[in-house]
């Protein structure tokens, strides 16, 4: 097997972070779970901070972008390839979530630049994280944001491992476009939608939309645009 690996949800609530670990540890692993809580609570303050530079950088209040949401962090290990190949680690895709951070301790993270043209992230400091804008954040944004197509690719003799902290709304939480975003240039590209009901329905079939960010064009074009 190539890839490996198990997420813990609401990984900054210490509870749930102790839960998981009792499933492994009955008797509790405190080193275990205060790594976890320790590491998921900063990956979710640094999210903060660049969802506060975004609504910043639109000019928009912070409370255009909040909600009540929680934070599953994955690791992950990739075995190194044969010697010699450059594998697939992990298929190319968009992130469902709102967004994603994530780090890795050695190279293979790639991002689609063009249509098919892929570039991998290099030399990232160990004290680096990758920001990735979700697909809802395309909505969100109206269309200013662009979920990345990204992908891992395996070479050289080692393992990789990486860690990811997803930002996952919590049920009913409704994504639209703040109204300073929408205008006569720049009409409502999407119609406002329940979180849940869009990533149930990108897991539905995940197959259809592996290689594309057009999934939410897909999802929203189940029901028809409205006009402001
Ligand atoms: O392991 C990585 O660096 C990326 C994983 C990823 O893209 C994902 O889990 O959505
Ligand atoms: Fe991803």
């Amino acid at each position: 097997m190539l890839y490996e690996g198990f997420g813990v949800a609401d990984a900054s609530n210490y509870d749930s972070v102790n839960n998981f670990a009792q499933l492994m540890w009955p008797n509790g692993q405190p080193r275990f779970t205060d790594t976890i809580h320790t590491l998921a609570t900063q990956m979710e303050e640094l999210n903060k901070l660049i969802w506060l530079m975004l609504t910043d950088s639109y000019g928009l209040q912070e409370d255009s972008l909040k909600m009540n949401y929680k934070t599953l962090v994955r690791m992950m290990k990739y075995l190194a390839p044969r010697p010699g190949e450059y594998e697939r680690g992990f298929f190319a895709h968009t992130d469902k979530p709102i967004s994603t951070l994530i780090c890795e301790d050695k190279s293979g993270l790639e991002i689609e630049v063009n249509n098919d043209q892929w570039i991998k992230l290099t030399n990232l400091s160990p004290s680096s994280f990758v920001f990735i804008v979700g697909d809802p954040l395309k909505a969100w944004s109206n269309g200013r944001l662009k979920p990345v197509n990204h992908r891992v690719m395996m070479s050289g003799d080692k393992d990789r491992y990486s860690i990811a902290a997803f930002i996952i709304p919590n049920e009913g939480t409704i994504i639209k476009a703040p109204k300073e975003l929408i205008d006569e240039k720049h009409p409502q590209l999407f119609k406002e939608f329940d979180f849940m009901d869009f990533f149930l329905y990108a897991i539905s079939d995940p197959a259809k939309h592996i290689d594309s960010g057009e999934l939410l064009h897909a999802y929203a074009s189940l029901s028809p645009p409205v006009s402001n």
